[in-house]
This record gives C-alpha cells, sequence and structure tokens, in this order.
C-alpha cells in the first residue's frame, strides 16, 4: 500500500511509467512473480483471478466493468464473511497469463478518476485496490488441499493541504472526501496498534472497511511512504512518517489459508 502527500509518487511506485518496461512498478512486478512462480510449480493446479476496485467520494466503482458498478448497474457493498471481508457486484475475472493480467492493469487505469491541480497535473482522485487472487490445489494428498491467497495493491490517493493545491469546485470537493477518508484510516492504524481497544471501527468509510482484512487480519502489509523531499513540505512529510510508524506498532500472526477435501476442476 502506497501512502503520502499528492503529488509524493504513489502511482509511480504502483504502476510506473506507461512506456518504460525497466521502470515498471509494484503491481506489473508483482503480477510477473505470481505467473513465474506459477510457471516453476509442478504439482499445485494454480488459478489467478484479478478484480479492480476503485473508491471515489465514498462510492464503489469496478474499474474493469465501469458500465456493471455505474447508475443502473450492480450495486457494490462490502460484505463481511468467515474468509475475511469481500465485495458484493465487483467483477473478478480469470487469468492464465502474465499478458493478460496486464491488459486488466491497462484498462482500469484508464478507467480512474484524474484530476489537475498545482502539485500534481495528473492526480488521483480516489483509492484504488487491485487485488490478485490465487488459488492452489494440491493433487498429491490423500485429501485434496487448496490452499487460497490474495494480495491487494493499494494506491491511496493523497492528501492534500488546500492551501497548497489551489483546489476548488469538484476537485476540492473530491479533496475533502480524500482527506476524511485518510484520517478514518489513520484512526483504525492508531486503534489496531493499541492492545487495549477491543473495538476497531472498520465500518466509518468505504477504504477502511475493505481494508479490513488487510490491516488487522490473516495478512501481511507492507506500507511504503511516499514523501517530497523539499523543505517547504517537511510538515506533510513528518505526518506520512507518523503514519509509518504508526503501522509499524501493528502486529499480525498470519496463518495460511487451508481448505480440504476440495472438489479439483
Ligand atoms: N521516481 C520517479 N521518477 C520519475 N518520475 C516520478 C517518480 N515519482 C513520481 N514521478 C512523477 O511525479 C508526478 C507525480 O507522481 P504521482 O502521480 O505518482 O504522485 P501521487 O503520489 O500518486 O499523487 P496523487 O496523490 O495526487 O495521485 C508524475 O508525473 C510522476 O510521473
Amino acid at each position: 500500500m502506497c501512502y503520502g502527500q499528492t503529488g509524493a509518487g504513489k502511482t509511480y511506485t504502483m504502476t510506473g511509467p506507461t512506456t518504460e518496461y525497466e521502470h515498471r512498478g509494484i503491481i506489473p512486478r508483482a503480477i510477473q512473480q505470481v505467473f513465474e512462480a506459477t510457471a516453476r510449480s509442478v504439482e499445485p493446479l494454480v488459478t489467478v483471478r484479478i478484480s479492480y476496485l476503485e473508491i471515489y467520494n465514498e462510492t464503489m466503482f469496478d474499474l474493469l466493468s465501469p458500465t456493471g458498478s455505474g447508475p443502473g448497474g450492480t450495486p457494490m457493498a462490502v460484505l463481511d464473511c468467515p474468509q475475511g471481508v469481500y465485495v458484493k457486484g465487483l467483477s473478478i475475472h480469470p487469468v492464465s497469463y502474465e499478458e493478460d493480467a496486464l491488459s486488466l492493469l491497462l484498462e482500469g487505469e484508464t478507467h480512474r478518476v484524474i484530476a489537475e491541480h498545482t502539485l500534481n497535473k495528473n492526480s488521483s482522485r480516489s483509492h484504488c485496490i487491485f487485488t490478485i487472487y490465487i488459488e492452489s490445489h494440491f493433487r498429491a494428498f490423500s485429501d485434496a488441499k487448496c490452499v487460497t491467497s490474495k494480495i491487494n495493491l493499494i494506491d491511496l490517493a493523497g492528501s492534500e493541504r488546500l492551501s497548497k493545491t489551489g483546489s476548488e469546485g469538484q476537485v476540492l470537493r473530491e479533496a475533502a472526501y480524500i482527506n476524511k477518508s485518510l484520517l478514518f484510516l489513520e484512526q483504525i492504524v492508531i486503534a489496531l496498534a493499541d492492545p487495549k481497544r477491543d473495538h476497531v471501527p472498520f465500518r466509518q468509510s468505504k477504504l477502511t472497511h475493505v481494508l479490513k482484512d488487510s490491516l488487522g487480519g490473516n495478512c501481511n502489509t507492507v506500507l511504503v511512504a511516499n514523501i517530497c523531499g523539499e523543505a517547504v513540505h517537511v510538515e506533510e512529510t513528518l505526518s506520512s512518517l507518523r503514519f509509518a510508524t504508526r503501522m509499524k506498532w501493528i502486529t499480525t500472526a498470519p496463518v495460511v489459508n487451508k481448505t480440504y477435501n476440495q472438489e479439483l476442476p
């Protein structure tokens, strides 16, 4: 997950420039590694699926089926289930090759909401979650075993000091949603890091609810704190580093998601 002030390079870190493959971002690299690993493994029969969710102004959109999540389409909702949270109505696409997954990433990118302000010509106005679902079936066991995993690759919208971005109208309204949802995220992180807190209010925003099992659940979480190095941004830099420090206080004890006696395809 990439976190930081607007224009600090979160989208660049996650996706990289479209023209220079050698500088590709974390998402294309993760896709590559997943497919390299599946090609190497002989025993498990692996299926890989992809979804791409956008949260814009507290509303969820399916970047891989934009009309489906628009007006009149399937309403999307975050649901809690024993295996974790999932988004009802979000399309999930099976992919067999790295290129298929990269095409879906590119397709989703073209549907993201962006706008221009003083600090970034192409500022993301939404939080985006690219998810890779991996299911491995092992036939060699007497009881067939299935291992399921999920990688959430998250490009958060950037926090904005309105005095610096000079945003107006729609862009200003978007900034208000972005700053509010990042504040809720920070509150969740503070609550998760406090062992005495017995209630963590994940449901107070779509972002925190969707990320419930990526923050305090059965997961490993890596945060990239993007900062602008100039002295003029020192306050935002300190704020991002404080958030990153709080994230480090959260402890999780992930276990492999195994199920037995699954019907093999
Ligand atoms: N490491 C880098 N090398 C070259 N260019 C970069 C790098 N990081 C960021 N940039 C450029 O800086 C600009 C801002 O980066 P980017 O859009 O990734 O910021 P952001 O943190 O996602 O901003 P926002 O929160 O507003 O969406 C872009 O033009 C991007 O190409």
